[in-house]
């Protein structure tokens, strides 16, 4: 049975990357700041035994000096080390298309503009194609301080709120119930033609629920609508020679449903995790299990809320166990990250960190990956594991894992 399952904790960095100076995010690291945080506040240390146990730690210590304080396991049964970004920028598909053998090496359009963001031009032309009255917003934000400064002004004109980031994004909040869902997902859809032109990687819709700015929440119909990958990834290449690829949560639209065989949306980290349980289960030989735990990024990192972010891991650290009880003999666990989000930096925006590269098979020795100079490795590695053509790009570590 070969089968692969790949969980990548959505910013789960392990220290600052090489080149984050060009990010201004020099000394930014999820994990250290996280576990420092979690000691000053609740007075004990952030623990993640599992998580060692494949070598976290150990990968962590390796990629930063940053002291980090979490007990390491006493012995590692898996393959560790870290990897650094190749891709210009440290958004969410830039870092999914390297993990699948594809780096961004192009410069993506940006709304730099901190206030009026987004061209005249493009606002009418939205407008007149979608008919709403006009947008809200037009500015960097975050997405749920915006809700609380604009939900009711939106409720009451009709208008979507627009926001971008220092992501190549396009993001639109509307009520579900006053806009409606499906009438959101059309306007992204229009925006997503529209914003081609602008060379922006992501337009997401961004449906919201509630009375008032104090109840106003953002709902698990979160969509996201991206550009295709600049060339065909291993998921092409996997789904190409017969074999299935099992998209969990956002992964399906971060790829552009390109190379995806089917796609499941579950909300929360406890429902994806279930999800992923389910379809390792079920799931035959050549398959790939590609889940994506947005949890960690959007309800922690984004928010800057390094408790909830350290007891979402511990979380699942706990559910570990089960996704390792269910490996078959011949499955291929891999456990990475798309970027970091250090939830103390300042602003709300992603880090330029290394990503964990942790990877475990039944019976497994330790092995120290060393320091990877791409994401793409992990692509490269996916190519010989399933007997695929090789990728452009990438160093596979496979060798490592079977000896
Ligand atoms: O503040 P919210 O809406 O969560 O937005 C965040 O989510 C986007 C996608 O990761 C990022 O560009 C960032 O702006
Ligand atoms: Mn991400
Ligand atoms: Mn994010």
């Amino acid at each position: 049975m070969t089968k692969a399952v790949i969980l990548v904790l959505d910013s789960f960095g392990v220290g600052c990357a090489p080149d984050a100076e060009r990010f201004g995010d020099v000394g930014a690291n999820t994990l250290a700041s996280i576990a420092r945080e979690f000691v000053k506040v609740k007075g004990r240390q952030l623990e993640l035994p599992h998580l060692a146990g494949l070598g976290l730690i150990r990968a962590a210590r390796a990629a930063s000096d940053q002291t980090i304080l979490v007990q390491d396991a006493a012995q590692v049964a898996g393959a560790y080390g870290y990897a650094a970004e190749l891709s210009s920028g440290k958004d969410t598909p830039s870092g999914h298309w390297e993990i699948a053998g594809v780096p961004v090496l192009f410069d993506w359009g940006y709304f730099q503009q901190k206030t009026d963001s987004f061209p005249q031009e493009l606002i009418a032309k939205l407008c007149a194609e979608t008919g709403v009255p006009g947008i809200l917003g037009n500015c960097h934000a975050s997405g749920t301080e915006i809700l609380k400064q604009l939900g009711d002004e939106h409720v009451r004109t009709g208008k979507p709120i627009c926001y971008t980031s220092a992501d190549s994004v396009f993001q639109v909040a509307a009520h579900e119930e006053h806009f409606g869902l499906e009438r959101l997902l059309d306007f992204c859809q229009a925006a997503r033609r529209l914003l081609d032109e602008y060379n922006i990687g992501r337009v997401i819709a961004r449906p919201f629920l509630g009375a008032g700015p104090d109840t106003y929440a953002r709902t698990g119909n979160r969509r996201d609508y991206s550009v295709l990958p600049p060339a065909p990834t291993v998921l092409d290449k996997l789904t190409e020679a017969g074999g299935e690829v099992i998209s969990i949560g956002k992964i399906a639209d971060i790829y552009a449903h390109q190379g995806i065989s089917r796609g499941l949306k579950a909300t929360g980290l406890e429902a994806l995790i279930d999800t992923t349980l389910q379809q390792m289960q079920q799931a035959g030989s050549n398959s790939l299990i590609f889940t994506n735990l947005v949890d960690f990024d959007q309800n922690y990192g984004h928010r800057r809320d390094p408790i909830g972010y350290g007891e979402a891991l511990e979380y699942f650290d706990s559910r570990l166990p089960e996704v390792i009880e269910t490996l078959d003999d011949d499955t291929l666990l891999l456990l990475t990250a798309d970027h970091g989000c250090d939830p103390t930096w300042p602003g709300t925006e992603h880090t330029r960190e290394f990503i964990p590269v942790l990877c475990y098979r039944k019976g497994m020795a330790d092995v120290d990956l060393g320091q990877r100079n791409s994401f793409a490795d992990i692509g490269q590695t996916l190519t010989d594991f399933f007997s695929l053509e090789a990728m452009s790009y990438g160093d596979s570590f496979f060798k490592q894992l079977t000896t």
